[in-house]
C-alpha cells in the first residue's frame, strides 16, 4: 500500500480524525478520538487497523474533556437527594449539557432503580470502568452496581473514598457534566470526596422542616470550608398536592428553604412538590424529568446549566 492508498483507506473510516505517515512498508496513524465515547473510539480504532493491515501502527489520542462535577448533597438522609439528583441530571441534559450521573451514596445507592438500570453490571477496560447507558441519555455508575444487591455497605472513610474514585475516574467519554449524588450527611466520606474531586459547585437539597434546614446549613458550611461554591438550594417535598382534589397542603411546611437560602446568602433554585406521582414514577424507573411536559425539574436544570455557563472554575 503506498502513501496515497493508505491515506484514502484511513480517511474512508476515520475522516479528518486521522493523520497518516508512511515510511517504507510501515504505516503509522495518529487517531484523534476527542469527544468520542469508549464504544465509538474502539470501533473507529478497529476500522483503522483493518484499513491499514498488519504493518500498520495506530496511536489513539484525545484531548481531555473539561468535565465539571456538580455535587448534590443534603445534611440528612431521606430528603429526596437521590430523586433530585436523577431528575436534575436528566433536566441538565435537556438544557444541552452532556451529562453523566455518579451514585456515590454508598449507604443507600438508589440510582440504578431510579434510572431504570437495575441489574446492569458495568464493564471495564484496562481497569477503568465503563458507565452504563440509561434510557434517558444519561450514562451512570453506582456503588449499587459494584456490590451484591441488598448488601449494606458499612465502609469507613478511606475505603469508601477509594471505591468512589473508580466511579468518578471512569471512562466518561464526551461527558462534560457529572452529577454526583453524595451520601447524606456531612461526615468523612463527604469531606474526602469534596477535597479530592473539587466539584465546580454544590446543590443542596432540603425539605422545608426546621430540622432538615439545620442540617442543610451544615452541608452548606462543609462546602464553604472547602471553598466550593453553592449553586443553590432546592426545597423538596414542599406542599402536598392531593391526587384527588388537587388541593395543596403543607405537611412539612413551605417556604422554609427559600427563607433559609436568603438568610444564608445562597441562591434558591426552586421547589419540588410532594406528590404520589413523583414517588411512584421514581420507583418505576421513570423519572418525571424525562417527560416532555415536565415543568418541575426542567427549570432546575436550566438554572444549573446557566450557572455552569457563567461560572469559570472547577474543571477536571
Ligand atoms: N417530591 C417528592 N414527592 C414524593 N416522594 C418523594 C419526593 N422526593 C422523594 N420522594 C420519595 O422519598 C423517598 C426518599 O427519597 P430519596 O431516596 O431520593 O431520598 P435521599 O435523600 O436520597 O435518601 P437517602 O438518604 O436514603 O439516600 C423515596 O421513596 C422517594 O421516591
Amino acid at each position: 500500500m503506498d502513501e496515497k492508498e493508505a491515506k484514502q483507506a484511513v480517511a474512508a473510516v476515520a475522516g479528518e480524525r486521522a493523520s497518516v505517515r508512511v515510511e517504507g512498508d510501515r504505516i503509522g496513524v495518529v487517531l484523534d478520538a476527542t469527544g468520542l465515547d469508549a464504544k465509538a473510539r474502539d470501533a473507529m480504532e478497529a476500522a483503522v487497523r483493518m484499513a491499514i493491515g498488519p504493518n500498520g501502527r495506530v496511536v489513539v489520542t484525545a484531548e481531555r474533556a473539561t468535565r465539571r462535577l456538580i455535587a448534590v448533597a443534603s445534611g440528612k438522609g431521606g430528603v429526596g437527594k437521590s430523586t433530585v439528583s436523577a431528575n436534575l441530571a436528566i433536566a441538565l441534559r435537556h438544557a444541552g449539557r452532556r451529562v453523566g450521573l455518579v451514585d456515590a451514596d454508598i449507604y443507600g445507592p438508589s440510582q440504578p432503580r431510579l434510572m431504570a438500570a437495575e441489574g446492569e453490571r458495568p464493564q471495564s477496560k484496562d481497569k477503568v470502568l465503563l458507565p452504563v447507558p440509561t434510557p434517558y441519555g444519561v450514562p451512570m455508575l453506582s456503588m449499587g452496581q459494584l456490590i451484591e444487591p441488598g448488601k449494606a455497605i458499612a465502609w469507613r472513610g478511606p475505603m469508601a473514598a477509594g471505591a468512589l474514585g473508580q466511579l468518578v475516574e471512569a471512562d466518561w467519554g464526551a461527558t462534560d457534566t457529572l452529577v454526583l449524588d453524595l451520601p447524606p450527611g456531612t461526615g468523612d466520606v463527604q469531606l474526602t470526596m469534596i477535597q479530592k474531586y473539587r466539584p465546580a459547585g454544590a446543590v443542596i437539597v432540603s425539605t422545608p422542616q426546621d430540622l432538615a434546614l439545620i442540617d442543610a446549613r451544615r452541608a452548606i458550611d462543609l462546602f464553604g470550608k472547602a471553598g466550593i461554591p453553592i449553586i443553590g438550594l432546592i426545597e423538596n417535598m414542599a406542599g402536598y398536592v392531593c391526587p384527588h382534589c388537587g388541593e395543596v397542603s403543607d405537611p412539612f411546611g413551605c417556604g422554609g428553604a427559600e427563607a433559609a437560602a436568603a438568610e444564608l446568602g445562597v441562591p434558591f433554585l426552586g421547589r419540588v412538590p410532594l406528590t404520589i406521582d413523583i414517588r411512584t414514577a421514581s420507583d418505576a424507573g421513570e423519572p418525571p424529568a424525562a417527560r416532555p411536559d415536565d415543568t418541575v425539574f426542567r427549570p432546575l436544570g436550566e438554572a444549573v446549566a446557566r450557572w455552569l455557563e457563567t461560572s469559570g472554575g472547577g474543571g477536571r
